[in-house]
């Protein structure tokens, strides 16, 4: 099997709902899709129909009430969350609307950090982490704090941190909804650029439909169900 037609993640009839007050609202009531490698895929659909809580069903920082996932061909349902939270770590990339930057730390440090907690050494953390903000086009503001850094600039250490551990899959909560038109194109532009040729796939949450329609394929959140766009 060649890597492209690997499978990153699969969603079996994910059903998710929430408790609001005596109400139940079902967000999710059996969506399914598969994420293969290489793949950018937009994630749309109105405010409040559920693409969040499939980003954090997906990145298993939230568990669904039914339903099946899988990472990298491996099935979560049974996991201990020590087993879940070392899945997430190792294999899974998250960005987010605000960048969610360390803001004590440096964009080095920032890079630096989670490499050291996936267990490199300081030294060889801090050399990735410098040819990855040189990539990203941040080789001279690596000592900059993310408030010196620009919301455009703050995005690009969020990816390149979202990327440092070399995950498997990349999954973003509309990571330009912060940023004017130019930069927001700038900012996918990179992400495209970080991602191509290494197998990784992305699903990128997005009300901006002209990035969606630059992305390879575009699932829409509707019902509670995803249907190809
Ligand atoms: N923890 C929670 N408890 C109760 N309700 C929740 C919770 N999280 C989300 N919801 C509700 O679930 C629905 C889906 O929310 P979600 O954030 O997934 O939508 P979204 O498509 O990402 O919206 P947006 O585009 O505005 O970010 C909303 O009605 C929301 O109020």
């Amino acid at each position: 099997m060649s890597d492209q037609t690997l499978e990153r993640l699969k969603l079996d009839q994910i059903v998710k709902h929430y408790r609001q007050g005596d109400q139940v609202l079902e967000v999710l009531s059996g969506a399914s899709m598969t994420l293969y490698s290489g793949e950018i895929v937009a994630l749309v659909g109105p405010s409040g129909s559920g693409k969040s809580t499939l980003l954090h069903i997906a990145g298993l920082l939230e568990k669904p009430d039914e339903g099946r996932i899988e990472i990298g061909g491996q099935e979560t349902q049974a996991l201990s969350d020590r087993d879940r939270t070392a899945i997430r770590r190792r294999r899974i990339g998250f960005v987010y609307q605000y960048h969610h930057l360390l803001p004590e730390f440096t964009a080095l440090e920032n890079l630096v950090v989670p490499q050291m907690i996936a267990g490199l050494k300081r030294r060889k953390a801090a050399e990735h982490a410098r040819e990855l903000l040189k990539l990203v086009g941040l080789g001279e503001r690596m000592e900059h704090r993310p408030a010196r850094l620009s919301g455009g600039e703050q995005q690009r250490v969020a990816l390149a941190r979202a990327i440092i551990n070399r995950p498997s899959l990349v999954l973003a909560d509309e990571p330009t909804g912060n940023l004017d038109p130019e930069t927001a194109d700038s900012v996918f532009g990179l992400l495209e650029k970080l991602v191509q040729g290494t197998g990784v796939a992305a699903m990128i949450a997005t009300h901006n439909l002209e990035l969606a329609r630059r992305m390879d394929r575009v699932l829409l959140v509707e019902d509670g169900q995803l249907v190809q766009g």
